[in-house]
């Protein structure tokens, strides 16, 4: 395993939805220094646990479970302070009885489905039972009362006329905390950084690079977005807009508290400290 998290090029996970698209757009599927390996967060998550990628953006969970493993690469991130538009709730049954109910959470998510139980239960006092389920709406809530959608399949559903109530998860936490929240990090495994040091510090800039320009010019990824996907060039606009990729304090802030949360629900051993990859390394000098 270490082998392949070590050898040149290196495997660098992107998330296949489009909210990761200001991340990559501009960065090449193949260099001399890593290939790109795409998948819903859930792939992603295990491939970076399992050593077959040495660096990937990955459910923010992930990273909160074994901290001690990865170190996060500095201002790259997925998150909101507010609406999420993406982080769905869709309820067959008012919240006071979902709250009691059935809920079934796509197989795809780790950082949404904690978020989730932690509103519930902290927000809310619901004890629901949750089971994990392909991404279909349709099936997730034939024997349900509820279902959590992410990325894609949530923006697809929510467009979709079937009467139902949503309640968006970033809202929701942004209501309740005060704070932003940060879905996905960028991560690298430790040994990644000691064995492969000018790889990781090459897509690091790259990623850097891409975020920048994308979030300076939104318009190319706002219509491959309505040309693939569909929806309006306003919706897209507003969903890139809407989104935070820089990792800043308030998402920081934010991540620590679900850290916290997801410690003291026991969804997480310990309690997560956000360590950042030296920034001196990623300047080169
Ligand atoms: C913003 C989103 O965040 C995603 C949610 C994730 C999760 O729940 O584990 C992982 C990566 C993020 O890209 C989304 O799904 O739309």
């Amino acid at each position: 395993m270490m082998g392949v998290a070590n050898s040149r090029p290196i495997g660098v996970g992107r998330i296949d939805y489009t909210n990761a698209w200001p991340l990559f757009h501009y960065v090449p599927d193949e260099t001399e220094d890593y290939r790109i390996v795409r998948s819903v967060p859930s792939g992603l998550n295990r491939m970076l646990q399992q050593g077959e990628l040495g660096v990937s953006a990955v459910s923010s969970f992930i990273y909160g479970m074994e901290p001690q493993r990865y170190v996060l690469l500095p201002g790259l991130s997925v998150g909101t302070v507010g609406p999420v538009r993406s982080i769905l709730l869709f309820l067959k049954k008012p919240l006071k009885e979902v709250l009691r109910g059935k809920i079934a959470m796509t197989d795809t998510s780790a950082t949404s489905v904690s978020l989730l139980k932690m509103i519930l239960r902290l927000r809310y006092d619901g004890n629901p039972e949750y089971t994990v389920m392909k991404p279909d709406l349709g099936a997730m809530l034939k024997d349900n009362d509820a279902a959590l959608l992410i990325g894609d399949s949530a923006i697809r559903a929510s467009w979709e006329s079937h009467g139902l109530e949503v309640m968006d998860l970033g809202r929701e936490w942004k209501e309740w905390t005060g704070l932003g929240m940060t879905y996905a990090v960028v991560a690298a495994r430790r040994e990644a950084v000691e064995n492969s040091r000018s790889e990781v510090l090459r897509i690091h800039e790259d990623l850097l690079a891409s975020r920048r320009r994308s979030t300076a010019n939104l318009e190319p990824l706002v219509q491959r977005a309505v040309a693939s996907i569909g929806g309006t060039k306003a919706y897209w606009t507003e969903y890139f807009t809407g989104l935070q990729y820089d990792f800043g304090p308030e998402l920081r802030e934010g991540l620590e508290l679900y850290y916290r949360y997801a410690h003291e629900l026991g969804l997480v051993d310990g309690k997560a400290v956000l360590e950042f990859m030296n920034s001196q390394l990623s300047t080169g000098r």
